[in-house]
C-alpha cells in the first residue's frame, strides 16, 4: 500500500484565485525517499504543507495509509528550513519533547532521545543549548527530534537551505545514514538539483502556473550513496535529466522574476 497518496490535489490562494496547485496526483511508497524540485513558486511547499495537514486542499485528498489527512498528526514529522528548536531546552530535552507529549515514560524517552542524538552525531552535545550549536548541528537536532517522535513519514521542506555548501553535503550524508538505519518514508522539498538526485529514489519535478508535476525521474542509483556515486557518470546523467526538466520550463524564472 502506498504511504502517501496525493489524489487530484488542487489549491488556490487569494481573492484573485491564484492556482498554486492544479490536479496533482503522486504516490509515495512505504520507505521511499522522494525529493521534489522545481522553480520558485511552483507549489512545492504548498504540496508538502497539505501532506502535513497544515494546509487544506480545495479539492482532492491526501491519503496516509488508509486515512485521509485532515490535520497535523504525530505520524508525520515536519522539518522546515528554520530550526524550530526550543531555545531554552537542551538538545536532549528538545529531542525528548515529542515522546514526552506522547506520554512515553521518562526513562524510555531519555533513552530514545539519546539513541537519535547519537545517530545524528550530536552525542557530545546532548546537554548543550541550541544557541551554542552551528546551523548544521541545530538542523541535525531537529532531525533527531522528528525521529524521536516516531513518525511513519518525514516531511522536509528545504531543511538544509540555510547551510553552506560543505555543511550541506555532510548533512545529506548524515540524513541518508540515519534513513538507512531507521527507514522512514521521506518527502523532501529542495531547490538544489544535486541534492535532489543524491538523496532520492525518485525525483519529482514540478512546474509552475499552475503548480503541477512535470516529470518523475527514477534515480536508479544504489544506496549507500558514496562520494564515488556522487562523482559517477551515472549520477551526472540523472542530474542532467533533472536539470533540464527544471530549467527548460517556460516559467523557470518563477512568477517574481
Ligand atoms: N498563504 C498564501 N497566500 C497566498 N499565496 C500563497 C500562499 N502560500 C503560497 N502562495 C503562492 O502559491 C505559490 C506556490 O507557493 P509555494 O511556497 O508552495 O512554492 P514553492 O515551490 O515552495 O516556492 P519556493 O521554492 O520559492 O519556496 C506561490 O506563487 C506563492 O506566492
Amino acid at each position: 500500500m502506498p504511504d502517501i497518496d496525493f489524489q487530484h490535489v488542487s489549491k488556490t490562494f487569494g481573492s484573485k484565485g491564484f492556482q498554486a496547485l492544479h490536479d496533482v496526483s503522486l504516490t509515495i511508497e512505504d520507505g521511499e525517499f522522494v525529493t521534489v524540485v522545481g522553480p520558485s513558486g511552483c507549489g512545492k511547499s504548498t504540496l508538502l504543507n497539505i501532506a502535513a495537514g497544515l494546509l487544506q486542499a480545495d479539492s482532492g485528498n491526501v491519503m496516509v495509509g488508509k486515512d485521509v489527512v485532515r490535520g497535523p498528526h504525530p505520524d508525520r514529522g515536519v522539518i522546515f528550513q528554520q530550526y524550530a528548536l526550543f531555545p531554552w531546552m537542551t538538545v536532549q530535552k528538545n529531542v525528548e519533547f515529542g515522546p514526552k507529549l506522547a506520554r512515553v515514560p521518562a526513562k524510555e524517552r531519555a533513552e530514545r532521545a539519546r539513541h537519535y542524538i547519537d545517530l545524528v552525531g550530536l552525542g557530545d552535545f546532548a546537554n548543550a543549548l541550541p544557541k551554542t550549536l552551528s546551523g548544521g548541528m541545530k538542523q541535525r537536532c531537529a532531525i533527531a527530534r522528528a525521529y524521536a517522535a516516531d513518525p511513519k513519514i518525514l516531511l522536509m521542506d528545504e531543511p538544509f537551505g540555510a547551510l553552506d555548501a560543505l555543511t550541506r553535503v555532510h548533512m545529506q550524508e548524515n540524513l541518508l545514514r540515519t534513513w538507512s538505519e531507521e527507514r522512514r518514508t521521506v518527502m523532501f522539498v529542495t531547490h538544489d538539483v544535486d541534492e535532489a538526485v543524491y538523496l532520492a529514489n525518485r525525483v519529482v519535478v514540478m512546474e509552475s502556473r499552475p503548480g503541477r508535476i512535470r516529470e518523475i525521474i527514477d534515480v536508479g542509483l544504489p544506496y549507500p550513496r558514496t562520494e564515488e556515486i556522487r562523482l559517477s557518470d551515472e549520477f551526472e546523467d540523472v542530474r542532467r535529466r533533472v536539470w533540464r526538466a527544471v530549467y527548460h520550463q517556460p516559467s523557470a524564472l518563477g512568477p517574481d522574476a
